[in-house]
């Protein structure tokens, strides 16, 4: 223990010491006078790499080292949260990040296969203190013994899943088994689905995932930034802690409902909506929409002219359609050729008039005579109006708006179940936005415009920097040959236009931040919790903000509970990468005691006999209980009362009719839309629990919940189970042991 001790008290020193030293960079590069793209662009790359650090050294203090590995060939390495050096010629690696290829043996070696190891030690620290040690021998001929052995292999684990919880999830860096390590270091670059039922550490892996692949390919997800999409709001802050104490923090977090930027979702959407809208016939019916949008006149619009009237007919609207049509750009794009098209035939409608020969003889206008009336007509806002009315510029809110007001090209009921007019946007409308925005496409052709100007002007300025530095060129160093020359100067690596691409490239925001305000980010990695709920319409949104199909898709079919959840992965992944996807299965329950699981299982079952629940890895002793009353409020209010843990948090999960009167008995409770997780007491629905576990859970009205949503609610306890009902138990629960209030 003592000299554990020392080597901590060691590695916090050098901890302060380069905690120092990135704090002392960052300030003085803050500080530094300098107004060139080159000096801007050095102190804001100095910045972020050193504020990078610093994140790493915050985790690395919320315990720095938790494991060690002794070598049958004499190696020893201590493993942390991230990886320390020695400030030595040699850089002597003092801690290995867990991540790094050596620490593997820590969480896969066995008796069985020990992989080269002798000893495998876990320190438990509180703070900077050493409080406990764990040795485990893998070489059965080693007769060292420390005194520190443990009978049982598993009690760091164990200690780990007992914990009273704290409204946040944690790291499990610790104790990451074997079957979870496999996933989390999975070489597999294309979409990879890890499927388990409830507590079997999915969304744990997927966040660990997140941490060891941005520590593998650091420099191209710093670039591409990874997306880990969450079910809620209130799922993203429970697991918001996991990967700021793993050091990294180059990840956006968000809902489905928001990834369309600035748009917020407001409204909820009644289950029939939803799944229609849902549904891909939801991507056909648009494109036809945006098709409509493209009208002809009838017969004709009449545009009065200084030189006489003009008429804009079918025949002219139908080929400028046509032709607009070919290039096979988004509407929006597609517009100018249209407005060209129209433009030219009317400017020749006008020509003939105006420079007809009375004898049949050829047209008496010249080129330019017709180029300048041309541009009286591109500049007429009668023809620009006209135009408007037959191709309309839209945006994909308008469009999307009016397309709710009245749905076409759907069965009728479902343009029904849809049907709507004004209010705020739904979750479900975040995809219909993303895809009706593809399917009009941005026009910003004015933005890039600005934007090129913009570039050249660096262009032309960073030729003039890199003059200056080609001038300014020592008389010595001119004298060596070129080949020789072993200085290299600004001029000799870059040129102008490489110079200025990255000046610009000098933003302030991380990549993650740049990806949030972008709908057209193409991220490095994404991964999906809860994806059994995604439906069609959300996975052709995520498939466009990962080209390179790089995704980690972690669910459970067993949970889904959304009407328009897509059920099957195969369904999933079918259109985007056929069977070209790996599979994992976790099947293992480190969250739910065998005595929860037992009852939960049984609420599938009773739909689907081969049901088969993952295996609880412990148990508690602690019986779940049944109580009915005829007063449900108080009789959930005693229940809490008499339930809530000393350490820890209990949760009521109650159908959504439920809450108003349940809040006024649980004024303790935190409720509402978003729940402050880390309070004591909170009330929930099912929706609102998945993903979340508490020491203690009462479900309220099992009954008036779908099965889905009950195992979800049964499932969410770590040790105590409770059941308050006023009609009668759900068959399935009738084993629970009934409890007198
Ligand atoms: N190897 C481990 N060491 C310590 N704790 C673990 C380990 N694996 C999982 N856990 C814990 O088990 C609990 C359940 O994990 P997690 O929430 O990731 O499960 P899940 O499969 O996502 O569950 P659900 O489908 O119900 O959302 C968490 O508290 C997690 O920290």
């Amino acid at each position: 223990m003592r000299s554990e001790q020392e080597f901590l008290d060691l590695l916090h020193e050098r901890l302060a010491e380069l905690r120092g030293g990135a704090e002392s960079a960052v300030s003085e590069a803050l500080a530094r006078e300098g107004s060139t793209y080159q000096q801007r662009l050095e102190r804001d790359v100095l910045v972020a790499e050193q504020s990078g650090l610093l994140t790493a050294f915050d985790a690395g203090e919320r315990g720095l080292c938790f494991g060690r590995l002794a070598f049958r060939d004499g190696r020893d390495h201590h493993i942390g949260r991230i990886g320390l050096r020695r400030d030595d010629a040699d850089r002597t690696p003092l801690v290995v990040d867990w991540r790094a290829e050596v620490a593997r043996p820590f969480y896969l070696a066995t008796g069985y296969t020990p992989m080269g190891l002798r000893r495998r030690r876990h320190l438990t620290t509180q703070g900077s203190r050493v409080t406990a040690l764990h040795d485990e021998i893998l070489d059965l001929a080693d007769v060292e013994r420390t005194g520190h052995e443990d009978t049982d292999a598993d009690a760091v684990l164990f200690a780990a899943l007992g914990a009273a919880r704290t409204g946040r999830m944690r790291d499990i860096v610790r104790t990451i088994q074997a079957e979870q390590d496999r996933v989390i270091r999975s070489p597999h670059r294309g979409v990879l689905v890890v499927e388990g039922g409830p507590g079997t550490g999915k969304t744990a892996v997927a966040l660990h995932r997140a941490a060891y692949l941005l520590y593998a390919h650091r420099e191209q997800l710093t670039r591409r930034a990874v997306l880990i999409v969450g079910p809620n709001p209130g799922f993203l802050g429970y697991i918001a802690e996991v990967l700021p104490a793993l050091g990294e923090t180059g990840v956006l977090m968000a809902t489905p409902g928001e990834l369309f930027p600035g748009v917020t979702v407001t409204e909820v959407d009644g289950p029939e909506a939803a799944r229609v809208k849902g549904d891909t016939a939801m991507a056909e019916a648009l494109a036809r929409f945006v098709r409509d949008q493209q009208t002809l006149p009838d017969p004709e619009i009449v545009i009065q002219h200084d030189d006489g009237e003009l008429s804009l007919d079918v025949e002219i609207a139908a080929e400028a359609r046509r032709r607009a049509r070919e290039t096979e750009a988004p509407h929006n794009l597609a517009r100018p050729t249209f407005a060209f098209r129209v433009i030219d035939a009317l400017t020749a409608q006008l020509a003939d008039r105006l420079g007809a020969d009375p004898y049949g003889g050829p047209n008496f206008l010249g080129p330019d005579d017709i180029a300048q009336l041309g541009k009286g007509i591109a500049s007429s806002p009668e023809v620009h109006a006209a135009i408007e009315e037959l191709w309309p510029r839209r945006t994909p809110e308008q469009l999307l708006a009016d397309f709710l007001a009245e749905p076409v090209h759907l069965p009728e009921a479902h343009a029904e179940a849809i049907r709507r007019t004004g209010g705020g946007w739904t979750a479900a409308d975040v995809p219909l936005l993303d895809e009706t925005a593809e399917l009009l496409g941005v026009d910003d052709s004015a933005a890039r415009a600005a934007a090129e100007a913009e570039r050249q002007e660096r262009i032309a300025y960073a030729q003039g920097v890199l003059e200056l530095s080609y001038g300014s060129r020592t008389q010595e160093y001119e004298d060596l040959d070129d080949e020789e020359s072993e200085v290299l100067a600004a001029h000799d690596l870059i040129d102008a236009e490489r110079l200025a691409d990255r000046s610009e490239e000098a933003d302030h925001r991380t990549a993650a931040e740049r990806a949030a305000a972008d709908r057209t980010w193409a991220f490095g990695h994404i991964i999906v919790d809860e994806a059994q709920e995604l439906s069609a319409m959300c996975w052709r949104l995520l498939m466009r903000r990962c080209p390179t199909r790089s995704m980690t898709l972690v669910g459970d079919p067993a949970q889904t509970a959304e009407p328009a959840g897509c059920g099957s992965w195969e369904t999933i992944l079918a259109p985007y990468v056929g069977d070209r996807w790996e599979h994992i299965g976790l099947d293992v329950n480190y969250r739910t005691p065998t005595e929860v699981m037992d009852i939960a299982a049984r609420v599938l079952r009773s739909a689907d006999g081969t049901f088969e629940p993952p295996r609880s890895i412990r148990s508690t002793g602690h019986r779940p209980w049944a109580r009915r009353t005829d007063q449900l409020p108080p009789a959930v209010a005693a229940a809490v009362a008499g339930e809530t843990p000393a350490e820890g948090r209990l949760a009521v999960i109650a159908p959504g009719g439920c809450h108003a009167a349940l809040s006024a008995a649980l004024p303790e409770a935190a409720t509402g839309p978003n729940p402050d997780l880390t309070r004591t007491v909170v009330l929930l629905d099912p929706r609102q629990a998945k993903g979340l576990e508490f020491d203690t859970v009462i479900v309220a009205e099992p009954a008036q919940l779908a099965s889905s949503d009950l195992y979800v609610a049964l499932t969410r306890a770590t040790q105590r189970l409770g059941v308050v009902h006023t009609g009668r138990l759900p068959e399935e629960l009738t084993g629970l042991v009934e409890s007198v209030g």
